[in-house]
């Protein structure tokens, strides 16, 4: 016998589909300041070249432009920036022919520390550009970071401020991987260097106001031109000797195009450990949710479950990335768009899609459960709504099978698909309905 699916409809315009939904355009959660910090009580302001167009990547659209799950690189760069609450402006350095395209990244993410000033052919120009942009503000502390590094964390930036204004430069480094030579004219070896000696410069760096202006001031136009290292104006024209701060090797630079891979990994990885599952209080969800709890364990992800929508729940709706809403036989429409509106109070624009699965669990009968025409095409219909806000909603259908093979082999398969789906973050499944 097919379940018995209901599916009672609220919340929808005159057309029958459900009101388009807007996220408000406010700070997002992710970008308040994390409270426990340690924080400097010293004016810092940040320059983040990103006038480059990433050659070495081989594509059209400059890397900082680069777009991972909806979201250009360079926005994650900046909320790494924002989140800082000691640090107050954020001038952001872009080509020409970019502003715009920039101004409209810092409207849409809703940035709001962020300055766009228009970059030069190289990277030292765009850099002075961004201090020259600073001299109103006249910060103790300018951090120069290259707008593709995006995974600078707080605590390294804090050491990077602090070393800067005690020796007027600072800068992360890292070991080399690799020895460096020089070679001859023709192409052969002429020497080595002993690689113990020798660090990777990376960025953060750090400067006085005064040392960085005056070293971009004095410099020469060959630096300008084909100079790659700011301490080495500190040094030449400020008679600085920059602290060298080792740094984690998350700083690296995005530069060939499966750096590109590897930075989407990263993001995406916070988002594999967890979900929050709201389960109602049935018995059938309590089974299926304890089998599901030791299935995802072998995804090496973990469940928070919860029973109901009730107070007290907001510490995990607004840390989460991925939300499992399990209802057993009578699928209500109106649940999961109480469940949908409650996350979008909670959430405001979050930083990357949210995951929604809709799990359907059958109780009755011995076959999958089996939907009318019209049901499947509301859930499409509100999940087709509610994609532009950047919440995914995917529903996946299964049977309470008595038999322990049976129903083993379903909760395998649901634990296979959420991890699919939370890894994939697919726009293109949206909607569909998946069979467990
Ligand atoms: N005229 C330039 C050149 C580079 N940069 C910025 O400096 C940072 C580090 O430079 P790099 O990795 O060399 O970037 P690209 O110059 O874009 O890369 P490529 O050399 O491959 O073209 C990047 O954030 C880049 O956008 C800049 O602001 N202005
Ligand atoms: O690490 C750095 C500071 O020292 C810079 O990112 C690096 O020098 C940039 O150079 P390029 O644009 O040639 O990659």
């Amino acid at each position: 016998h097919p379940a018995e699916l209901s599916m009672q409809a609220g919340g929808r315009g005159p057309n029958g589909r459900p009101h388009p939904r807007t996220f408000l355009a406010c700070a997002t959660a992710e970008s308040e300041p994390r409270s426990g910090e340690r924080a400097v009580d010293f004016p810092v302001c940040v320059v983040l070249p990103a006038g480059g167009t990433g050659e070495r990547t081989g594509l059209q659209t400059p890397k900082q432009f680069w777009s991972f799950l909806d979201r250009p690189l360079i926005s994650y760069t900046i909320d790494a920036f924002e989140r800082v609450s000691w640090i107050q402006n954020v001038v952001v350095v872009v080509a020409k022919e970019n502003v715009d395209q920039m101004s409209h990244i810092v409207q849409r993410f809703a940035h709001r520390k962020v300055r766009v000033v228009t970059g030069g052919c190289t990277r030292h120009r765009s850099i002075s550009n961004g201090v020259r942009a600073l001299a109103e503000d006249r910060p103790e502390v300018v951090i120069v970071h290259d707008a593709v590094r995006p995974f600078v964390e707080e605590d390294f930036l804090y050491q990077i401020a602090l070393a800067a204004k005690e020796h007027g430069a600072a800068g992360a480094i890292r070991p080399l991987v690799s020895t460096v030579i020089a070679s001859t004219a023709e192409g052969f070896l002429d020497h080595s260097l002993e690689r113990s000696k020798y660090r990777a410069s990376e960025t953060p760096q750090g400067f006085t106001f005064d040392v960085i202006s005056q070293a971009y001031q004095r410099c020469s136009d060959w630096d300008l031109e084909f100079g790659t290292e700011c301490l080495h104006l500190a040094l030449r024209y400020c008679r600085v000797h920059a602290k060298l701060v080792p740094g984690p090797p998350t700083l690296w630079k995005v530069t060939y195009r499966w750096d590109l891979a590897a930075a989407d990994s990263i993001l995406k990885e916070p988002m594999l450990r967890s979900a929050c599952v709201l389960s109602g209080d049935s018995v059938h969800a309590a089974t299926l949710v304890s089998s599901l709890q030791k299935a995802v364990g072998a995804l090496s992800m973990k469940l928070h479950v919860l029973t109901d929508l009730s107070a007290g729940i907001q510490a995990f709706l607004m840390k989460e990335w991925n939300y499992i809403h399990v209802s057993v036989d009578v699928c209500r429409l109106s649940d999961m768009e109480a469940l949908v509106t409650r996350l979008e109070v909670e959430k405001r624009a979050p930083l990357c899609p949210l995951v929604l699965i809709w799990v359907h669990l059958n109780t009755h009968g011995d076959q999958p459960c089996s939907r009318a025409e019209g049901d499947t095409a509301a859930i499409l219909d509100l999940a087709s709504a509610l994609k532009p806000n950047k919440l995914l909603l995917y529903s996946i259908q299964l049977h309470k099978s008595e038999e322990p093979e049976l129903w083993e082999g379903s909760v395998s398969k649901l634990s296979e698909l959420i991890g699919v789906l939370v890894k994939e973050r697919s726009p293109a499944l949206v909607g569909q309905l998946l069979r467990a």
